[in-house]
């Protein structure tokens, strides 16, 4: 089994670091291609045995899952580059949100699939959320579940779920790096305790409630719940969030939307197919 990867920026390479780390894949069964060649490069020199391609179709013609790690509007480009090499026995599995199924299946002729994978893949954890095409068979669902159980919870999800569903899993560690970082500062800043203390404090906070809401038979209200003890220090804090925040996660997920409504548009016209996607209710 031969994994290609066609682009090696941040996700490509996480993906690939994961599946090595993992045990998934060997370096020898790696491929892979990306306009600057030298990021392959550097991860060949890395990890030993991994095929440097000059080109995506050198990946397509080396390999029997291809997975492209592009940008939504570097995915044409690919596309009419490999789509003569690609076969009807081959997976592609692309990671670009706003490239729908109908687009790929409408382009190449092989098994199709969707996944979005998240940063927290690289520490073999997280989600990683698929979406499988027609063409792919139960056992080719399963098999590939099985790949990315590898390195992450695999999790079904519906295309029209897409945009919410990847906020949560694939934005979610910036956003909640976003609430740690401004928890940190506050702290430095109100109290004097330095830096590097408050951020160990804080990841290792995040590490067990983490374990707590996946394993720990907890939810986000019955935690809340649990540490804030009436007439305590954190209904304090919850106060003050509770006034503060009013709306802000609403705006995120409108912001979101808005962002992946004119993605998918920009998508729609580049790769010029027809039929129009169902949008989930905000
Ligand atoms: N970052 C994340 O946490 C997540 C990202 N994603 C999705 O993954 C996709 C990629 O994102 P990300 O990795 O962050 O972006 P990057 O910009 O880091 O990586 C994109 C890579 O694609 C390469 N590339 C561009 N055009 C071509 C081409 N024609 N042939 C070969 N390689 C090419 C780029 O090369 P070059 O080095 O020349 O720029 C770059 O290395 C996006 O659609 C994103 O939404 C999904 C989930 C999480
Ligand atoms: O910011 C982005 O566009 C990508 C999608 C999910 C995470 N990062």
């Amino acid at each position: 089994m031969i994994a290609g990867f066609i682009g090696t920026g941040s996700m490509g390479s996480i993906l690939i670091e994961a599946f090595i780390h993992s045990g998934a894949f060997n370096p020898e069964q790696i491929v892979a291609s990306n306009r600057t060649i030298s990021k392959v490069e550097l991860l060949a020199q890395t990890y030993a045995g991994l095929q440097v391609a000059r080109s995506n179709r050198e990946v397509v013609t080396r390999s029997d899952i291809i997975f492209i790690c592009v940008k939504p509007g570097e995915f044409k480009k690919v596309i009419d580059e490999i789509k003569e090499d690609v076969l009807p026995s081959q997976m592609v599995i692309s990671i670009t949100s706003p490239i729908l199924i109908q687009h790929l299946e409408s382009t190449l002729p092989a098994k199709i699939s969707k996944i979005i994978p998240s940063i927290t893949n690289y520490v073999l954890s997280g989600a990683t959320l698929c979406i499988h095409g027609n063409r792919m068979q139960p056992e080719d669902q399963e098999w590939l579940e099985n790949l990315l159980a590898h390195i992450s919870s695999p999790i079904r999800v519906s295309e029209n779920y897409t945009r919410i569903s990847s906020d949560l899993s694939s934005c979610g560690p910036a956003f909640l790096a976003y609430f740690l970082q401004s928890f940190i500062n506050a702290a430095v800043e109100e109290t004097g305790i330095s830096k590097e203390e408050a951020t160990l404090l804080a990841s290792e906070m995040t590490l067990g409630t983490g374990k707590l809401l996946t394993t720990g038979g907890f939810d986000p209200a019955t935690l809340q719940k649990r540490v804030a003890v009436p007439g305590g220090i954190t209904a304090e804090g919850l106060r003050i969030m509770d006034n503060e925040l009013v709306g802000m996660f609403q705006q995120v997920v409108r912001a979101t939307h808005t962002k992946y409504a004119e993605d998918l548009e920009k998508a729609e016209q580049l790769l010029c197919t027809k039929q129009q996607p169902s949008q989930e209710p905000n």
